[in-house]
């Protein structure tokens, strides 16, 4: 690490908070816009009906843009048509494909001529449930090119969760594909999966667009209910050469919708505006991930459901006119834990990126890294750069594990980068830059230059435009070092959000009415040591992280509340080795004798089990049931205290019941604590004791 490229990244910082217009006019040079912006930041005040004013901005406000053309369009034009922009790499189904521009160009201007001949225009809402196939991508962009709005729901989720989100977003349209494929297991109908949801959901999109796949068809396809064929709507398309341009959208208007957990069961839909969306994540991909264009190679581990497959396997790869990896199958089983090695030397891969569970997973299936090992010899780990990290916190053990790995087997610098962010933000706000000389001298070549390195245990200092303070619960901020409430400065940077679709009492409620307007608070924790570097402790509301996908402890409760025996339900998370958090529930059932026994019988335990999973998702399956009487404290506005239950149940897991846990003041009744701890030592005791049977009963599918 050397002290330039510190200073850089902390100029460049300073630049972008000091002088965000100059800073992001800069910036918004490298795109095409289809009308240029006079104005960068247009800063405003917004009165709500409930009276409350907040502060607002908007981001290049009377610019025209279209993200499409600058994914797709502007490449081919600048003679990139014959690069490649998609490697499609599936295990699961034996199969490898790729789109060079050309190619993804034809695919995304035929399908978006069809779905605007079907009716779908500007603005319109399309909603996207589909697996990690290609033409997840070309709908993606199809829908973007037309002016459109996406909505990605993430294919692991349940049917009520699909109708809840068609519910909150009334998309015209929806696209999908007749199964998933998770690992070795047989292919996941998304038929039953969509046609429930459907009849679940009040608001019924105008058509059901469906990509047959081969290992198992959607059938038959029925025509009354609007559904359609996906390839036979190309196929004709072509035939009639139906095809569209790019019809810009305006800078502040929304290009995709994107929901994330809450803390009451309804997700957030977070937007996301057209220009401040290209702006900063070609910034992003250049400044952190030293990806540029042609020849560079990105391969993002994640899911296009998530904010992070949104950002880093469909937009920003090709906003820079690079190549994405779309990667359908698991870290471990497809085939086994050599999978992200291979697909980073199969593909030349320079940026990859991944969330800590999945390197967790990698190292349980292969202790020794001999598969990273082997690949490394043969020089195939060569191209990569750096392993970025993201979606839960990594321990510093993992980020030395493997730095070291990597300098020993990779490439002659490689960095592992952890960095934090969320689906509100859009990209990282904390990280290390990759090519620190990006966000102020655009046109120097910067490859060769070395990175800082980490410090393990921190995400990071701040992205440009993310103003990071650390507060106190008064929103009083605290000197360096000092653990507090992790807030944001206003505006927040051209990538994030502004506000949520058609609610914006809840983004003041949810982000701005804590600290009065002046912080958006980030919901997580933690503190900024003296060198300017961010560490993000803990969550301080009640979202989990289970793998690294946010889930609401609420939605969770709502399912298991709807056993007929189940009077009270609270869920809170418990650590797990692998996936780093799991739901753990705590229900009441309102039997006339309640059991005494801390654990559920195994038809409760199953039933209950299988609610979660078809109500929000196998995702979301717990890690165990505690069932007891009066064993969950509330404040005395009746608010469940979730986290002084996760408190006892950390001291659970760790066998220590000495510690002392936080009560709040406000709680009704403090001896709920006591028994709640009784019971939570009773449950390990048996759970010790009847290890194989609880594990099997929690594990029991219905
Ligand atoms: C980079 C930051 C991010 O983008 S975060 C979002 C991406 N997260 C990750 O990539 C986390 C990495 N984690 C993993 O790869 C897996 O969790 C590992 C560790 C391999 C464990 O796999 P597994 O045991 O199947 O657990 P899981 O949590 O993935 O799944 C739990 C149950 O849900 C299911 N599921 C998952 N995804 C889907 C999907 N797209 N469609 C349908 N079902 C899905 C899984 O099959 C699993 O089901 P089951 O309980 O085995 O029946």
């Amino acid at each position: 690490m050397t002290q330039e490229d510190e200073h850089i990244q902390d100029e460049v910082l300073r630049h972008s908070l000091e002088d965000p217009e100059d800073f992001w006019a800069h910036q918004a040079e490298h795109l095409y816009w289809h009308k240029h912006p006079s104005t960068v930041l247009r800063r405003s005040q917004r009165k709500l009906a409930s009276g409350v004013t907040h502060d607002s901005w908007e981001w290049f406000p009377d610019g025209e843009i279209s993200t499409c053309f600058n994914c797709i369009d502007r490449h081919v034009l600048d003679g990139h048509g014959h690069e490649v922009a998609i490697y499609y790499d599936s295990p699961v189904t034996n199969t490898k494909d790729q789109y060079t521009y050309q190619e993804l160009l034809d695919e995304v201007r035929v399908l978006a001529g069809a779905l605007r001949e079907g009716g779908v225009k500007k603005g319109d809402v399309v909603m996207l449930y589909m697996p990690m196939i290609p033409s997840a991508i070309i709908g993606t962009l199809a829908i973007n090119r037309i002016g459109a709005i996406h909505s990605i729901v993430f294919g692991g989720f349940a049917p009520n969760a699909l109708a809840q989100r068609i519910d909150a977003c009334r998309p015209v349209a929806l696209l999908t594909a007749s199964c998933g494929i998770e690992g070795n297991k047989p292919p996941i109908s998304y038929q039953p999966l969509v046609e429930e949801a459907l009849s679940i959901s009040v608001h019924k999109p105008r058509r059901t667009i469906i990509w047959q796949r081969d290992q198992l068809r959607w059938h038959p396809v029925n025509k009354d209910a609007g559904q359609a064929t996906w390839q036979q709507m190309i196929r004709s398309a072509r035939a009639r050469n139906v095809r569209a341009d790019c019809v810009p959208t305006k800078s502040n208007e929304t290009i995709y919708i994107i929901h994330t957990s809450g803390t009451t069961g309804a997700p957030k839909g977070v937007l996301r505006d057209a220009g401040g969306h290209a702006v900063g994540l070609h910034l992003s991909i250049s400044y952190l991930l030293n990806i540029h264009g042609p020849g560079d190679v990105t391969f993002t581990a994640s899911d296009i459901g998530w904010i992070v497959g949104h950002s880093y396997i469909i937009y920003a790869p090709l906003l820079a006119g690079a190549a994405t990896v779309v990667y359908e199958g698991k870290p471990i089983g497809t085939p086994d834990a050599s999978a992200f090695w291979r697909i980073v030397e199969e593909y030349k891969v320079n940026s990859m990126f991944t969330a800590p569970t999945a390197l967790r997973a990698i190292k349980r299936d292969d202790p020794d890294n001999k598969f990273l090992a082997e690949v490394g010899k043969r020089g195939g780990l060569r191209t990569l750069k750096a392993l970025f990290l993201a979606g839960e916190r990594s321990e510093p053990t993992i980020i030395s594990m493997y730095q070291e790995l990597l300098e020993q087997y990779g490439a002659p610098d490689p960095h592992v980068i952890d960095n934090w962010w969320s689906t509100e933000s859009g990209s990282p706000i904390t990280a290390r830059s990759l090519s620190p000389h990006t966000g102020k001298h655009r046109k120097t070549n910067i490859r060769e230059h070395s990175p800082p390195l980490l410090k393990p245990g921190s995400a990071g200092k701040a992205m440009p435009g993310f103003d990071i303070r650390i507060v106190d619960d008064d929103g009083k901020e605290l000197p360096r070092g000092d653990m507090g409430n992790i807030v944001l400065g206003l505006p927040l940077p051209p990538t994030s959000f502004r506000t949520l679709w058609e609610d914006e009492e809840r983004f003041w409620r949810s982000y701005l009415k804590r600290f009065n307007g002046k912080w958006m608070d980030t919901g997580d924790a933690g503190y900024i040591d003296a060198d300017g570097y961010v560490h993000v402790m803990a969550r301080n509301d009640d979202v989990l992280n289970v793998s690294a996908h946010r889930l609401s402890s609420g939605g969770i409760e709502q399912a298991i509340a709807a056993h007929p025996l189940v009077a009270e339900a609270c869920v809170v998370p418990i650590p797990d080795a692998l996936k780093g958090q799991l739901p753990f529930a705590f229900i009441t059932l309102s039997t006339s004798e309640h059991p005494t026994d801390a654990i559920p019988s195994a038809e409760i335990s199953a039933e209950i089990q299988s609610l979660v999973r078809r109500q929000v998702g196998a995702i979301a399956s717990l890690g165990g049931i505690i069932q007891g009487k009066g064993m969950i404290p509330k404040t005395r506005s009746g608010k469940s205290l979730r986290r002084v239950l996760k408190e006892l149940v950390e001291n659970g897991v760790q066998g220590d019941f000495s510690k002392e846990v936080t009560v709040p003041s406000t709680v009704e009744d403090a001896s709920v604590v006591d028994v709640a701890r009784e019971k939570i030592k009773e449950y390990f005791a048996q759970k010790g004791d009847r290890h194989a049977e609880v594990d099997g009963m929690i594990k029991a599918k219905l």
